[in-house]
């Protein structure tokens, strides 16, 4: 794993605001060399400016990830995830921009502490990076249970996960989500907290199953990563992906579910708050 691959590549905007701050960067570079009036060039500036200085902004003021995890995120930036599918050691495409990162990391720790949340449900846990943020949260005695269909990332993780004081907080489980939470409910496990972040399109059964089996607790809460999907959801649908039509009619299903409360936050590509009633 640690060879030297010189095509690796820099991170692609996969947020709203890490896309339109793409187009307004290639929009002002444009306006510099034409010819529109100054003042018009000054806005498109200015809104530039405005949009690409948000996030620095907010990373600068947010308490900084460990070292643990740093490790980790650079680790991931490292690994040739296309090399890796096509020689077949991941079961399907991976990449580095699955990864959640520092703010919503940090987000994350902060509502596991603010929730007192001691049993913690993951649904898609690719490198790691949320999963480990959690535990970091967590009291000695806490746990959480991570779900990663991909044997290859699982060990990943699990290897990171061993370089961390709190890595001893997570269990792996190998396989696919859905049948985890079957089993996992069989024998009435419980959360207080659960992280959702696997494949857009079976967003709505892992919440039907959450809500319909022992698996939420009574006063749990329920957390959904990338439920903006790159503004797929709400531009026009002949831009929107087979997961952007996925989230698209997930938030319709929490939005028209009379069970459920909720708010949906702009940070990165979209959190979901959730709880019952
Ligand atoms: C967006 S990544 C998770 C990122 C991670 N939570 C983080 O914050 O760094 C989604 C992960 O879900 C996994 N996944 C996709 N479908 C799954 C399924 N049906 N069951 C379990 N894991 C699944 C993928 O292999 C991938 O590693």
């Amino acid at each position: 794993m640690s060879e030297h691959h010189p095509e690796l590549q820099p991170p692609k905007a996969v947020t709203p605001l890490g896309i339109l701050v793409e187009q307004l960067e290639a929009i002002s570079q444009q306006a510099k060399s034409s010819n529109i009036p100054r003042e018009l060039r000054e806005q498109i500036d200015r809104a530039y400016q405005l949009a690409a200085g948000l996030n620095p902004y907010i990373e600068a003021n947010t308490t900084p990830e460990s070292s643990a995890l740093a490790n980790l995120a650079n680790k991931t930036s490292q690994e040739p995830w296309e090399l890796r599918f096509s020689d077949g050691e991941t079961v399907r495409q991976l990449e580095q921009e699955m990864l959640s990162g520092h703010l919503e990391g940090q987000t994350l720790k902060m509502f596991v502490s603010m929730t007192g949340a001691k049993r913690i449900l993951e649904i898609g846990m690719f490198t790691g990076y949320s999963a480990l943020a959690m535990a970091e949260a967590l009291p000695d005695d806490g746990q959480v249970i991570a779900c990663e269909i991909d044997p290859y990332v699982a060990e990943f993780a699990q290897t990171c996960f061993q370089q961390s004081a709190d890595g001893d907080k997570i269990s792996v489980k190998v396989g696919p989500a859905l049948d985890i939470m079957k089993d996992l409910a069989e024998v009435r496990e419980s959360f207080d907290f659960v992280f959702i972040d696997a494949d857009k399109g079976k967003y709505i059964q892992y919440l039907q199953r959450l809500l319909e089996t022992s698996l939420l607790a009574e006063n749990g809460w329920i957390l959904v990563d990338n439920t903006l999907l790159q503004g797929q959801p709400y531009l026009k649908m002949e831009q929107r992906s087979a997961n952007g039509e996925a989230i698209a009619q997930f938030n319709r299903f929490v939005t028209e579910d009379p069970r459920l409360e909720q708010v949906l936050l702009p940070l990165r590509d979209g959190v979901t708050i959730i709880r019952r009633k």
